[in-house]
């Protein structure tokens, strides 16, 4: 459906393209030569980085620039930096790589941004990397950000910088990002020749013959509840990786189906940039009860399980998780 409201969604475009780059080469390039001691387990023992830090502190400053009245959602906060000031300079430094006057102050002040509750409103939703673990491991992670506006995503990049641009050519050149605008559609533009391309998901109806995406990480999601739900469709082996990558395989067709059945309610950082493009390159994301994501609930979506499909075999999907599914999994509001 077309945008009616009052946002210039080709300004915002081209501003959530140039941001997500730029934090695809700052990620990048610290993911070369991270080092231990540049790697912090939070609360819930999850790791974050320097560059985790560092891209939330970039993207929070030149959003914040470009539009002061817009607050944002954001994974990571300035708490632990405060604590740590060697490692605040070190993020510092590589903000510094990219906005050379900023100070440490600035640079603390911009990812305490990421602090807005949600809910109702304008604001942007920014996972400054996704699937920490894939980073670490050198493997895959996402630059995810999005604006919302009273519940629907308006505007939203994935940026993959390790993700092979042709699926055909797992060893070809690697780099994208994934974009949707509400209304508009999706496409995928390659990270360093700019080239960019509308993208569909992918035209089998035929579930049977569908390859489906889930988490490297068994911690995650359940492998053997998604394993289930693939033999009752009788599907293939999956394909794994880590973060919204997941959804760009989908948007471009990839794969037909992305299934995600966790047990705890999932951040809207971690899936409203990558539901959007999926939705906008033609396919469909639900909890497993068929109903639509709402992204104005707060800092989560409110529901542990969800799956993203090309839309053709959505039902089929619906139905072969509807037998054995625990209520505890689809609402936690
Ligand atoms: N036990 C758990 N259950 C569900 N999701 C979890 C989890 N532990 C971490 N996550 C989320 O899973 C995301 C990564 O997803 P994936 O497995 O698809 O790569 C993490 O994002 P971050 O890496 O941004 O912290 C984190 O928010
Ligand atoms: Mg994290
Ligand atoms: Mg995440
Ligand atoms: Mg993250």
């Amino acid at each position: 459906m077309a945008y009616s409201g009052s946002h210039d969604l080709a300004l915002l475009r081209k501003v959530v393209v140039e941001v997500v780059e730029k934090a695809c080469h700052l990620t990048s390039k610290i993911q070369k030569n991270i080092l231990h001691e540049e790697v912090l387990k939070k609360e819930d023992f999850s790791p974050v980085t320097i560059a985790d830090f560092a891209s939330q502190a970039l993207v929070g400053h030149i959003l914040h620039q470009a539009f002061p009245h817009i607050p944002m959602v954001g994974e990571e906060d300035a708490s632990a930096l405060r604590a740590d000031p060697k490692l605040a300079t070190k993020v510092s430094d590589h903000v510094k790589e990219f906005i050379a006057d900023i100070s440490l102050e600035e640079v603390l002040g911009a990812l305490d941004r990421g602090n807005h509750p949600g809910g109702e409103g304008t604001f942007w939703v920014l996972d400054p990397i996704d699937g920490t673990k894939g980073f670490l491991r050198k493997e895959q992670f996402a630059v995810c950000l999005c604006l919302i506006e009273n519940g629907q995503v308006l505007v939203a990049a994935l940026g993959c910088p390790n993700l092979p641009i042709d699926s055909a050519l797992p060893d070809g050149e690697k780099g994208c990002v994934f974009i949707g605008v509400k209304g508009k559609g999706a496409s995928q533009m390659n990270i360093s020749t700019k080239k960019e391309f509308p993208i569909c998901v992918s035209s089998s109806s035929d579930a049977s013959k569908a390859t489906y995406v889930e988490s490297l990480e068994s911690g995650h999601s359940s492998h053997g509840r998604h394993a289930e739900i693939a033999s009752a469709l009788g599907m293939g082996a999956p394909l794994r990786m880590d973060s919204q990558c997941k959804f760009g395989v989908v948007a471009r067709g990839q794969a037909s189906l992305y299934l995600r059945i966790s047990k705890t309610p999932q951040y809207i950082w971690d899936i409203a940039a990558g539901a959007m493009i999926v939705e906008e390159a033609g396919g469909r994301v639900t909890d497993l009860t068929g109903r639509a994501l709402q992204f104005s609930l707060g800092r989560t979506v409110g529901v542990a399980a969800l799956f993203a499909s090309n839309g053709l075999i959505h039902d089929q999907v619906l139905a072969a998780c509807a037998p054995a599914e625990d209520s505890s999994h689809s609402c936690f509001v």
